[in-house]
């Protein structure tokens, strides 16, 4: 062999390490000065919270708008090549935890932990909160309305599935408001505690998940029972103790619960996604690009629904969600749901809306959020 191409004796730097030493010194250069700014943000952050706390504002420590146009800006003058999904991804991370030295901020959702709500939550807030799973859409909306949390993530509608019903029908009478927008690409996993199907009987996950699965499962597995959980990750929590129960969830809940993977990706749609709404006690102030929603019932008479879309039309305001949902009066009345772009304190949207008032036998604005 020629001398050239000998190994390098054990501790002798090959020529990748001569290379990577002085490129790494310049990022351990970096990082030491991002950390001497995110300590100075983090102060000021702090600084911010005691100037609250002055003016008796302690629950307005969280300001959606706020936070969405600082990560908007940042995106808007980002050089690259740094990407614009991590901009968003980092700088919720660097709010959340500057949010969580002024208070803690406590977020409910459905559990139990490894949900996908409890992912949308913590993509929302960032991961410095404190979270509290809950059993039930109903529970969130009640331990938000009690102030047990700060603000709760619930799923509104699925790109296979359509709306889920129940947060609807929740909206309906709860005095909360919706603070934000969160889509999560979901990505359903059949499970098991030992990653066999050997001696499984039944499937369980949330009717929803069993409905985005319903043909992979009748191609696959065509005689196994299914069984509807409380949610996605409670069948994961089931599956952990008992080995008869396959369970279909999110690569989370596998990781939470020690479940092994039989097959992922098992949904019909490859792009399904699912809605989730951030709830809470208070209003947000307009962020510059805004959507509000709300809920509208209308006479029953002939054209009545084309009598409600004019004054959008005629403010100039875009309608982007129309979705309905039975009265249950027995008489054929429906509840509509709709999302329109802009902030009901916009000028058009203001008037629209007081146009929308007087045609509806009902309104009720949800809230205003960034979109
Ligand atoms: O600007 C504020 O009101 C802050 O409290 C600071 C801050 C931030 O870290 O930038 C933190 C929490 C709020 O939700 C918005 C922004």
């Amino acid at each position: 062999m020629a001398e050239h191409d000998e190994a390098p004796e054990a501790g002798q730097p090959t020529d990748l390490q001569q290379a990577l030493q002085p490129l790494r010194e310049r990022i351990d250069s970096i990082d030491a000065q991002i950390l001497t700014l995110l300590s100075q943000r983090a102060a000021a952050a702090m600084d911010v919270g005691v100037a609250k706390h002055r003016f008796n504002a302690n629950d307005a420590v969280l300001r959606p708008e706020r936070e969405a146009q600082i990560i908007r800006r940042l995106q808007a003058d980002n050089p690259g090549p740094f990407p614009d999904k991590a901009v968003a991804a980092v700088w919720t991370e660097i709010i959340s935890a500057c949010r969580g030295l002024e208070r803690g901020l406590v977020v409910a959702y459905l559990g139990p932990h490894g949900s996908f709500s409890e992912q949308a939550a913590l993509d929302h807030f960032g991961r410095a909160v404190q979270c509290l799973p809950c059993s039930s859409f109903d529970e969130v909306f009640r331990v938000v309305e009690a102030g047990e949390a700060n603000v709760g993530m619930v799923p509104v509608e699925n790109s296979t599935e359509g709306a889920v019903n129940r947060t609807l029908d929740l909206f309906l009478t709860s005095p909360l408001r919706i603070l934000g927008e969160r889509s999560l690409e979901i990505r359903h996993c059949l499970m098991t505690a030992s990653g066999s199907m050997d001696g499984v009987t039944r499937v369980m996950a949330h009717p929803q998940a069993l409905a985005q699965c319903q043909g992979w499962l009748a191609r696959n597995y065509p005689l196994l029972a299914r069984d509807a959980a409380a949610s996605n990750a409670e069948a994961a929590r089931i599956a952990a103790r008992d080995p008869s129960v396959a369970a279909i969830a999110g690569e989370a809940a596998a990781l939470a619960w020690n479940l092994h993977l039989v097959a992922s990706g098992i949904q019909d749609d490859p792009q399904n996604r699912t809605r989730f709404f951030a709830i809470g006690n208070m209003d947000t102030l307009p962020s510059g690009k805004d959507k509000t929603s709300l809920i509208l019932a209308l006479p029953n008479r002939a054209g009545a629904v084309y009598d409600m879309l004019a004054p959008l039309a005629a403010h100039g305001v875009s309608m982007t969600r129309f979705e309905s949902r039975p009265a249950r009066t027995g008489q054929w009345e429906y509840f509509f749901y709709v999302d329109i772009e802009g902030h009901r304190d916009d000028a058009a949207v203001s008037q629209a809306i007081e146009a929308l008032r007087e045609r509806a036998a009902f309104i009720k604005i949800l809230g205003s959020y960034p979109a």
